[in-house]
């Protein structure tokens, strides 16, 4: 099964989308995402001028050995650009393989370790009663899990909130970044009242998830962990920044609460040390930014000897077709912890029809051969590619902090 064309399709159905799609001699293609929020042209660049051109006339077949050539081939290893090419083609390498072989491709990684995969929605509010309100509208659309995020009092704008109620948070908003503000100490003396104010209203039995979007130092990550254990979080996510990998050993001493770090995460060196001294309990790098199918899942196997979950990032800077193929993913990984959802724009879904579907707090992938996400060329381009940045932060004195 020759590869005969590749094709990358940019979109913006609401938000910027790229697709990459492998065509072959057999009349069969494959799809995947390749998607890099605010960095779109730079991964549109790789994939145009080092990677389509040498992917022409190799057979489809040898996803490891086209993952090799991609990675070790490129001498300069690593990081977001070259690992979510390398992820989009072999997301599209999968689906391939697995159209050929006529199953759904959980049954290629080796089929079902569960009947449906539990994900986590976003609860936003300007404040805790619109927060609350926001989870009272996931419980009762069935979510099991929920995220909160809500204004801090005395801070302008906060991560993770919409701008209107019942809307969805988007964070590339602007076309050049937008500035916001920061203070610890606000977040700090105020987070926990949203966590109490949570468990109040809805109980012990809902799954509270929290996203602190790397803004702690390590000791201010542990007071938190600590402040949070009477609430029993699913988990606290990007604490601290994670480049330094030791600063999570530090957290983990001082505090019970679970720890998820991992959505900016490109390869399995990125978290090998977090891992293996167990200093946290979810890993969240996803299919796109990680090396697609193929390395996820190596990062996933280390994770399971150390009793690591996965948690996979998904919300909609991801396209339905890293969703979907997660979902796969998802059925088969052995160490499972949760998957994100964000519900994507109507554009986006109407863009790309897709076999997962949603019910009850949970996701199936769909029975259909590869891993049942199409993409509608036609529609996508009327919606042309308009740069969006992401925000930076700056503290009170005009400091710039992690965003
Ligand atoms: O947990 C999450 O879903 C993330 O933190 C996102 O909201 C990121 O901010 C976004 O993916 C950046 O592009
Ligand atoms: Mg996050």
């Amino acid at each position: 099964m020759r590869i005969t064309h590749a094709r990358i399709i940019v979109c913006c159905p609401g938000r910027n989308l790229v697709t990459l799609k492998l065509e072959t001699d057999q009349g069969l293609y494959g799809i995947g995402d390749a998607t890099l929020n605010g960095r779109e042209q730079a991964v549109v660049a790789y994939l145009e001028e080092h990677v389509v051109p040498a992917l022409i006339g190799r057979d489809a077949h040898n996803i490891e050995d086209i993952w090799q050539f991609l990675y070790r081939g490129a001498y300069w290893r690593r990081g977001p650009v070259t690992m979510s090419a390398i992820g989009a083609v072999d997301m599209a390498l999968w689906d391939l393989k697995a159209k050929a072989a006529g199953m759904p491709l959980y049954q290629l990684l080796g089929g079902k370790s569960r009947d449906r995969i539990m994900v986590y929605g976003h609860a936003t509010g300007r404040d805790i009663d619109g927060c609350l309100e926001e989870v009272e509208r996931h419980v009762e659309a069935g979510y099991r899990a929920v995220r909160v995020q809500c204004g801090i009092p005395g801070i302008a704008t906060t991560y993770g909130v919409a701008k209107r109620a019942g809307e969805r948070y988007e964070p590339a908003d602007a076309d050049l970044p937008a500035e916001h503000v920061w203070d610890t100490a606000k977040y700090l003396n105020f987070v926990p009242k949203l966590f109490e104010a949570v468990r109040e209203r809805f109980g012990d039995g809902l799954h509270l998830l929290h996203d602190v979007h790397h803004r702690l130092t390590p000791i201010e990550a542990a007071r938190l962990g600590k402040l949070a254990e009477p609430y029993h979080l699913f988990w606290l996510e990007d604490c601290v920044p994670a480049e330094n990998q030791s600063a999570f050993r530090l957290i983990r001493q001082h505090t019970t609460t679970p720890l998820a770090v991992g959505e900016v995460f490109n390869s399995i060196h990125d978290c090998r040390e977090l891992i293996e001294s167990q200093s946290i309990d979810y890993i969240r790098a996803t299919l796109t930014h990680a090396g697609g199918i193929s390395h996820v899942r190596r990062i996933a196997q280390l994770a399971e000897l150390y009793h690591v979950r996965t948690g996979f990032h998904g919300p909609t800077d991801l396209s339905p077709v890293c969703m979907g193929a997660a979902l796969h993913f998802d059925s088969w990984v052995p160490n499972f912890g949760i998957q994100e959802y964000m519900p994507h724009s109507e554009e986006t879904e109407a863009v790309f029809p897709h076999a997962y579907r949603f019910e009850d707090g949970h996701f199936t992938p769909g029975e259909v051969p590869g891993h049942g996400v199409d993409i509608d060329e036609q529609l996508a381009a009327k919606f042309p590619y308009r740069r969006a940045s992401l925000p930076v932060n700056r503290l009170e004195d005009g400091t710039l902090w992690h965003w």
